[in-house]
């Protein structure tokens, strides 16, 4: 069998579709170089000292695990000297961080949940890292980089991308021409492409929701779950399947293997706050992600790709993953004049 490498793909990406230019098959690479020793140290658990949680907490107030805060240097520092980048924009990180002086500047801007599905570091199940790249605009050399830089609706992205620490350790990248899989060959250290291609199934008969927040929820989300789960008797007219791992990265991942839908609705408990997930680190690069994988994704009422950010760390609701699925709950939302 060929093996493709990541570095072969990439240069193979730039010849036939012109969508990889070398500064950004650059950057990739050390995104996934980066995340490639997030996953060594992920692997080391206990052994390696890094499970547990510190005394801090970032900036949305959430206690941070030693790994989040790891996970977010080691991405930092891979992405200072060599990524082409002009600054990074992180969950952990209160306000954006420049390339400092002292090294090339460029024309991308990063952003990253470093270490997604926290909750389960402690306990061995299937977390992982989100990015997104996008372009400066107008980014004039040597003026400084600013927060409003990075407000830009996702479909500016030029890519996004996903590393999953599980019993394999996989990366899913875009940019923008399908979504392509690649298994870490742990023994020889490199990226091979594994998942050519990847297309989530129209249909589906399963979705991922945390349930224990039904209560809360908004009626056309209670609607869209409550016909589900009358099953075969029900207006669906059959029955579905449920899964939660509550890490995004790994019910992602399942979604785009064999189908599904993944749901973080708004909830009446911050009514305030749209929903739990960031809308830069996490909705916009796994929203291109699934598009381009022919899915769909919405705040539950529009296109989460053409939502124009108000702020760096701006929460939203999600729904991503099967397109008639995610049609389906959207209608329900927008019949009933839900806000997003
Ligand atoms: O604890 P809950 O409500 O099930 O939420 C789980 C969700 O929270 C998240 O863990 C948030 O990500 P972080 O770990 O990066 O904060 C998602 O990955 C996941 O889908
Ligand atoms: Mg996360
Ligand atoms: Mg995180």
């Amino acid at each position: 069998m060929k093996r493709t490498t990541l570095t072969q793909f990439l240069i193979e990406q730039q010849r036939n579709h012109n969508t990889v230019p070398a500064e950004l098959r650059l950057l990739i690479e050390i995104v996934a170089r980066a995340c490639k020793a997030i996953g060594h140290n992920v692997g080391k658990g206990a052994l390696g000292g890094v499970l547990g949680s510190l005394d801090s907490e970032n900036v949305q107030g959430e206690v941070q695990k030693k790994l989040d805060v790891l996970s977010n240097e080691i991405l930092l520092e891979a992405n200072e000297w060599g990524g082409h980048l002009a600054a990074m924009a992180s969950e952990e990180m209160e306000t954006i961080h420049r390339i400092p002086n002292r090294y090339p500047q460029g024309e991308y801007l990063l952003l990253f949940d470093p270490l997604d599905g926290s909750s389960n570091i402690d306990v061995n199940v299937s977390i992982g890292t989100i990015f997104s790249v996008l372009k400066a605009q107008d980014h004039v050399a040597g003026k400084d980089v600013t927060e409003a830089d990075f407000l830009q609706p996702g479909k500016q992205q030029v890519a996004a991308g996903y590393a999953v620490y599980g019993p394999q350790t996989m990366l899913v990248l875009t940019f923008g021409h399908g979504v392509f899989g690649f298994t870490l060959d742990r023994e020889m250290g490199s990226w091979v492409l594994t998942h050519p291609d990847i297309r989530i199934p129209e249909e589906t008969k399963e979705f991922a929701i945390n349930m224990s927040n039904e209560r809360h929820w908004a009626p056309p989300m209670r609607r869209y779950i409550d016909e589900a789960l009358a099953g075969t008797e029900g207006p669906r007219g059959k029955n579905f399947n449920m899964r939660w791992i509550a890490s995004m990265v790994a019910d992602v991942h399942r979604i785009l293997n064999r189908g599904g839908v993944f749901i973080y609705p708004w909830d009446a408990r911050e009514p305030g706050k749209p929903g739990k997930l960031r809308l830069m680190y996490e909705a916009n690069p796994m929203a291109f992600i699934v598009e381009q994988a022919g899915g769909a994704a919405t705040n539950c009422v529009s296109r989460i790709l053409d939502l124009q950010p108000t702020t760096l760390h701006e929460r939203v609701s999600v729904a991503l993953g099967s397109k008639s699925e995610v049609e389906l709950l959207t209608r329900y939302h927008n019949e009933a004049g839900a806000k997003a």
